[in-house]
Order: structure tokens, then sequence, then C-alpha cells
């Protein structure tokens, strides 16, 4: 095991150079998934449940910007559990899961990350070597983006368009060794390294990989799906979907990581509030709690709902994720386009309305809020993140959108998905008869406005499942929730229910009093209900939220911490006024230390013995 000595202790990651952040990364990695593979070897995780261990160690205090790991548990292992046929699982699966290789997932390049049928690299069959060739023909087909690839994986699932017998038969995925498994040095006809400094995850050793006419055996295909024979015919999917099967998983799993990030952020926001006194009510009384004032109510007590909102729509969309699943091994595809408009959808408004939470929840701590110690700004920029990778938010509401246009233009011919079936009922009947200002009136409002304006929303399930299963004071307050959830978003989105539904303007000034009144229900649990979330402050990492309530002594202790460092402004690489975007980010790239050297001294020290099993 490392000695405490070996790992940076007690100098924020803040105070690290861009290389030393890199190095201390490895360490704590290699450490904390030892851990993993001691579990493994106990039996306590397996292949088919490791990712709450790992989303648990990747939202940790211990890797708390990122790992240069996880994709390789993220991204790399669920490609081959979800593309690979039983063969290849065979050979690849046990080396994955026991970390004696190294994987990344390379999909983006410089010239394209949504429109992934208009990716630029190339795999081509060579009946005579039975061989694919992957090339990179120009600079924008670059992978650009995958997670660990800079310095640290050997082997990476790369997206490519796949040619055989002069045919395109579009992007195909494929297993690739881009590094020497005992040197580290990437093999001939690869170039690789990482791409710079990023606004955060900046643990993760993100990298770019371009190909030089590189060969690998045609057995490196991943081909679950489709084929490739060995005299080059192509054998197609049942779906021509199914390779894209692994972001669908990312998507339904980022959903957990938001409910993680937002508890942490508003456990911190909450307990701080109830610590901080600022200004009188009335002159000469004691200053009183700012979590006492209805406007900080407002900021915060929506986000608390939120956690729960979340969580429970999470289990819901895990729990349908893996129905879908069951009956696409059966070779049932009915629910498919659902699970994919849903995982499109939850991962969007999840991870947007969590990064606004987030925000809100630092302004809600003035300005001890925008300190590093806080946690707050590190947080914000791992959600921010969340909102671009595994596939644009804008663009995959846009296919949640198309599938709702989609099935309501089948509403009378097609049998509707669980999901969806309330557009039916919203269609059929008079569904909104009248306003009332209750939860179930606001989601019916909500549904109404959706089957107006083919826009889901709507979790009335999660309720009636809550009343179910809890004590009568446990539901008084998780209705409170729910009630607040509710009001807050019918007041947000008012003017659609003004547009589409019968709300008359006494019922929304009754819905504003609802509103507040709600709030100063849930003050007296506030606390105890970010407490609820146990999240322990080693977790949470933070000056402003420790359980102790010691901010002022904490957020002392830490400046005392600081030496004083002033980066360069960076000039954008992206606003050039030449328009060079793609040659000025690779120049950029390389002017990365971590580039400068072809293997990093903590493959051989640390990464190599950890792969081997030796640490
Ligand atoms: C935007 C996408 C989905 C468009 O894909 P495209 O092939 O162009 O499909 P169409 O828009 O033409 O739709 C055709 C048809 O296919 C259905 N469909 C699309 N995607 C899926 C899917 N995943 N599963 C099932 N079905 C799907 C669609 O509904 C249409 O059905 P119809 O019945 O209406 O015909 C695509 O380009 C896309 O997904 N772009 C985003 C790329 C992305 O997510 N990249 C992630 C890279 S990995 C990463 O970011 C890692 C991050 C690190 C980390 O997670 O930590
Ligand atoms: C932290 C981080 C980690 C990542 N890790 C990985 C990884 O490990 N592996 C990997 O392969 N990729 C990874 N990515 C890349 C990520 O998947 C892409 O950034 C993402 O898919 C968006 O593609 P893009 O960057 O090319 O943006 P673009 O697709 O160019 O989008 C730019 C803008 O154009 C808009 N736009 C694009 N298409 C449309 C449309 N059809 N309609 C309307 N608007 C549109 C978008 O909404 C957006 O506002 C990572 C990205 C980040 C930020």
């Amino acid at each position: 095991m490392l000695s405490k000595r070996e790992v940076f202790d007690g100098v924020p990651e803040e105070y690290l150079s861009h290389k030393e952040r890199y190095e201390n990364a490895i360490r704590n990695s290699v450490v904390a998934f030892s851990l993993v593979r001691k579990m493994q070897e106990e039996g306590k995780t397996s292949i088919n449940n490791y990712r709450d261990v790992v989303g648990g160690l990747l939202g940790s205090s211990v890797l708390r910007d990122g790992s240069p790991l996880g994709l390789h548990y993220i991204m790399f292992m669920p490609a081959i559990l979800n593309q690979a046929n039983e063969e290849q699982q065979e050979k690849w699966l046990p080396r994955a899961w026991n970390c004696s290789i190294i994987g990344s997932y390379a999909q983006t390049e410089l010239g394209h990350g949504t429109f992934i049928r208009g990716l630029e690299t190339t795999a081509t069959y060579d009946a005579a070597t039975k061989q694919f060739v992957l090339h990179s023909p120009t600079l924008t087909a670059y992978k650009w983006w995958p997670g660990g690839l800079g310095q640290t994986a050997n082997y990476c699932i790369v997206v490519a368009q796949l040619y055989t017998k002069g045919q395109c038969h579009g992007i195909h995925s494929f297993i690739i060794q881009v590094r020497d498994e005992e040197t580290h040095m990437p093999l001939p006809g690869i170039k690789i390294g990482e791409i710079g400094a990023k606004l955060g995850l900046n643990a993760v050793n993100n990298g770019f990989l371009g190909f030089d006419n590189y060969r690998i055996p045609r057995t490196n295909m991943l081909m679950k799906h489709a084929q490739v024979l060995e005299d080059g015919t192509y054998v197609k999917s049942r779906h021509s979907k199914l390779n894209y099967g692994a972001m669908v998983f990312v998507r339904v799993v980022i959903v957990f990581d938001m409910v993680n990030y937002l508890s942490k952020a508003v456990t911190i926001a909450t307990r701080f509030s109830a610590v901080r006194r600022q200004c009188q009510l009335k002159a000469g009384e004691t200053e009183c709690q700012i979590l006492d004032y209805v406007t900080q109510q407002h900021k915060l007590f929506v986000s608390i709902a939120a956690a729960h909102a979340f969580r429970i729509t999470a289990n819901k969309l895990w729990l349908t994720f893996n129905e879908v699943n069951e009956q696409l091994v059966e070779g049932n595809l009915q629910r498919l386009p659902e699970l994919h408009a849903l995982a499109c959808c939850l991962k969007a408004v999840t991870t947007a309305d969590t990064a606004a939470c987030v925000e809100r929840c630092r302004l809600a701590c003035g300005g001890h809020g925008y300190m590093m110690s806080s946690s707050l700004p590190l947080t914000y920029g791992l959600v921010t993140a969340a909102c671009t990778y595994e596939g644009e938010n804008t663009v995959l509401l846009l296919q949640t959108a198309r599938f709702l246009v989609k099935t309501y233009q089948q509403l009378d011919s097609k049998a509707l998905t669980p999901t969806v079936a309330y557009l039916k009922t919203a269609a059929a009947e008079r569904f909104c008869v009248g306003w009332s200002n209750t939860t179930e009136g606001i989601i019916r409002g909500f549904q109404v406005v959706a089957m107006r304006v083919i826009i889901m929303s709507t979790f009335n399930e999660e309720v009636q499942e809550m009343s179910r299963t809890v004590s009568p004071q446990l539901k008084e307050v998780l209705h409170q929730l729910v009630d607040l959830y509710c009001t807050y978003w019918a007041l947000e989105k008012l003017s659609d229910l003004l547009l589409y539904t019968p709300i008359s303007q006494k019922e929304v000034e009754s819905l504003r009093l609802r509103y507040e009144e709600t709030l100063t229900n849930l003050r007296p649990n506030a606390v105890g209900l970010v407490d609820a979330f146990d999240l322990r402050d080693e977790m949470l990492q933070s000056t402003l939220g420790s359980y102790d309530g010691r901010v002022y002594e904490r957020l002392m202790e830490e400046a005392m911490k600081s030496p004083l460092n002033a980066e360069p402004m960076l000039q954008s690489t992206l606003g050039s006024y030449d328009g060079r975007v793609y040659e000025r980010l690779m120049e950029e790239a390389m002017k990365s230390p971590l580039n400068a050297e072809p293997v990093n001294y903590t493959f051989h020290k640390y990464l190599k013995p950890f792969m081997q099993g030796k640490l």
C-alpha cells in the first residue's frame, strides 16, 4: 500500500501543478481501485453491480476531480458487455475486470461529437490479411476527449466508419491496443497525448488519438450485433442502433450521479445557512440565521426536493433499463425507442437542473461559496460537464421530442409504452376540466401541457409508491417536498399553464401562497433533511458544510494553506480571428507538460504494479 507521504498530503489539489495533479490522481486511483479489486476477490461486488461501488469512489473526496481510470469502468467495460460477442467477452472481460488492461472509450473526434454518423475515422477490412486498417484521414478525424487516453489507458474502444468490399456500413466499435503493455510506449502508427487543462475534471487525463494505417485483427471488431466474416462479407445488426447501447447505459447512470452531486451541494449550502447569521429583522435584535429568510428558502428547498425526486426517478429509470435490456436479449426491440428517449430526456433534465441548483447553492453562500474550499465551484465544474458529455443536452432533448411527436402521431393506431401512456388519457377525455391547486392537479396540468406541446413531464407513480412504504411523519415531510417541487415548477412554468390550462388568476395567487406555506412548513426540517443524505465531512470536503458548523475556523485553516500562484490567462483556441480552431486546439494540447514525455513515471511506479496485482 502507498504510504501517506507519497500522496500529496495536506496540499489541496488546487495548489498542485497540472502534472502533479495527474500524478496525484494516479496514486489515489490505484489505491482506491485496489479496494474494488479486493471487494471483487471477496465476492462483494460483481461485474453486474460494480457501478455502485465505482460510482461512490468516483464521487468521493479521494477522486474529487475525476480519475484517469474512470472511463475504464464508466464506458470501456460496459461497451465490452454491450457490444462484444461471448467469445470476445471471455477474452477481454477478465483482463478488464482485474485491471490488467486499462481501457478508454474513443468516439468523439475533433470535428464531430454529436453527429456520430459523420465520424471520419475509418476501419477498412483487408480480406487478404484478415485485418482492419484504422486510419485518421484528417486532423478533424483525430479522437479528442476520451478519458484516461492521454497518458493512462493502453486499450480503448474506438468507434469508426466500417468499410468492407468497397462499401461503407456506418459506425461500429473496435477494441484496440494503443500502448505496449510492458513499456507503455505508444505503438507504431498511433499518435496519442492529452488535450490539456479544462474547466473541471482535470484529473481525468482526457486524450487525443490519431491512426496512421494501423492494423488490427478482424476479431477486434466487437461482433455481438453486426459482424464481418473472414471473406469480408458484412452481416448487419437486427437494429442499427444497438451499436449505440453503451451511450444509453451511461446516460442512465448519469442520473444517479446527479443525485449524489445535488445532495452534496444542498447539504453544504443548507448547513452553512443554518450557521450563517446576517442582518437583524428588528434593530437591537440578534442577527438571524440566513436560513430564516424566505428568499434563502426559495433558493435552497427546491434542491432538497429535487434530490429526492431525482433519486426516485433514477431508480425507476434503472428498472426500466433492465426490463428493456432483458427484452432485447429475447429479440424484442419494441421498447428500445422509448428507453432511448427516456434516457436522453432524464440525462438532459437532471444534469441541467442539477447544474442550475448547484450554482444557486453557491450563490446562496455569498463570498464563502466562491471559495474552492467550499467544494461548490468544484461540484459545479463536475456537473456542468455532464450537460455536454454523453450527448449534448440540446441534442438529446431533440431526440426525446422526436420520439414523443412520433408517439403522439400514432396515438390511435399503436399501443403506448408505459411512460407515455398518459398521452392517451390526456388526449381522450376532457382531462383537465378544472384547475386544482393540489399535487395531482399540477401534474395533470403539466401532462396537458406535455400533451399539447409534446414535452414529457410526470412522476406521479412515485407519489403512489411513496404512500405505501413510509411512516406518517416521514410521509408528511415527503409530501411537503413533492408539494414544493410541484408548486415551484408550476410557478416557474406559469406561462405554459396559463396558455394551455384553465388556471385562473385567483388560483395563481393561492398557488403562490401555498408555495410560501410549504417553504415555511419545510423550514424546521431543512437541516434534518440534508443530514438524512448522510454525507460525511470527508465526502463533502467543504469548509462551509461540515457537520460541526465550525465554518469560520475552517475557512481560516484552509486559507493558511495557500502558496500564492497566478496562472496566466489563456487566449481562446475557439475564438481566434483566423478560425484555425482545430490546429490551435492541437497546438495548445501539445504544450501540456504531460505530453513532453512519452511515459509518465507513475506508470512504472504505480500503474504497472497495480495492473499486475502487485500493489
Ligand atoms: C443524436 C444522435 C442520437 C443521432 O443519431 P443518428 O444516428 O443520427 O440518429 P437519428 O437522429 O437519425 O435517429 C434515427 C433513429 O435512431 C434512433 N436512435 C438514435 N440513437 C439511439 C440510441 N442510442 N438507442 C436507440 N435508438 C436510437 C432515433 O430515436 C431514431 O429512431 P426513429 O424511430 O425516430 O427513426 C447520435 O448522434 C448521438 O447519440 N449523439 C450524441 C453522441 C454522444 O452521446 N457521445 C458520447 C461520447 S462518450 C462520452 O461523452 C463520454 C463521457 C465521459 C463520461 O461519461 O464520464
Ligand atoms: C468532460 C468531458 C468528457 C468527455 N469524455 C469523452 C469520452 O470519454 N469519450 C468520448 O468519445 N467523448 C467524450 N466527450 C465528448 C462529448 O461526448 C462531446 O463533447 C459531446 O458529444 C458534444 O459534442 P461536441 O463537443 O462535438 O459539440 P457539438 O456537437 O459540436 O455541439 C456544439 C453546439 O452545437 C449544438 N448542436 C449540435 N448539433 C445540433 C443539432 N442537430 N441541433 C441543434 N443544435 C445542435 C449543440 O447543442 C451545442 O450547443 C467528453 C466531453 C467532455 C466535456
